[in-house]
């Protein structure tokens, strides 16, 4: 194994672990990959982010065959399809968080646009966010579905289920998700208030001056 693969696989560990431990996942919901020059690292299928061991850790090759370490999520399809259509994607994360599933569940959002742009970081860390309609978990619609929006957007809600994201790296990709948690609370804590959203030319000069972050 390459020293960058047995970093990432730390890394892994450490990062699911933070996320877990501060509520961002509970029992064994969500799963996080992450890519490697000749693979993709996987959390195994079943398993808690709160407690993977680095040599477990599922590897696919490119074609999503399994590797290495234990079976890998059973929703490889949903994180193929981001590296597939958004080269620069270094990892993705799919949680159950709370917040961004409760607005998963909601009637009335705007499919093209279900995290409305309330601050500048989810603005910057997050982008503009696809509601994708509800399939089975693991259903390989999902990565269909993925596929469809042709790398436009690094995040969706998955409805009635929750939050995916992909990010540059691990980190990114994290800090990405936690973001997109703290602002669907934000949404909801604001439900029923007048609220200012940040403006079209607002909007424009961050996105002008964080590119690619
Ligand atoms: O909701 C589900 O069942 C999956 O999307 C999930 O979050 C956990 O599945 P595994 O990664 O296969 O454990
Ligand atoms: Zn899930």
């Amino acid at each position: 194994m390459t020293e960058q693969e047995a970093d990432l696989r730390h890394q892994m560990v450490r990062l699911c672990k933070s996320l877990f431990d501060r509520g961002f996942s509970v029992g064994s919901a969500g799963n996080v990959s992450a890519k490697l020059p000749d693979g993709i690292l996987m959390t195994p299928t079943n398993s808690t982010l709160g407690s993977l061991e680095a040599e477990r850790i599922s590897k696919v090759d490119a074609s999503g065959k399994h590797v290495a370490g234990d079976r890998p999520s059973k929703e490889v399809f949903l994180h193929q399809a981001f590296y597939e259509t958004r080269p620069r994607a270094g990892a993705v994360v799919h949680l159950h968080s709370t917040w961004a599933t409760a607005m998963s569940c909601l009637v009335d959002i705007d499919p093209d646009d279900c995290i409305p742009p309330l601050t500048p970081y989810v603005v910057m860390r997050v982008g503009r966010v696809k509601l994708l309609p509800y399939v089975k978990p693991g259903d390989p619609k999902m990565g269909e579905m993925i596929r469809d929006l042709n790398g436009e957007f690094s995040a969706a809600l998955l409805a009635n289920h929750g939050p995916v994201v992909s990010g540059k790296d691990l980190f990114s990709a994290v800090c990405a998700a936690e973001e997109l948690e703290e602002t669907a609370k934000l949404l909801i804590a604001l439900e029923g208030r007048k609220t200012r959203l940040l403006t079209p030319d607002q909007l424009t000069e961050l996105n002008n001056t964080f590119k690619g972050l």
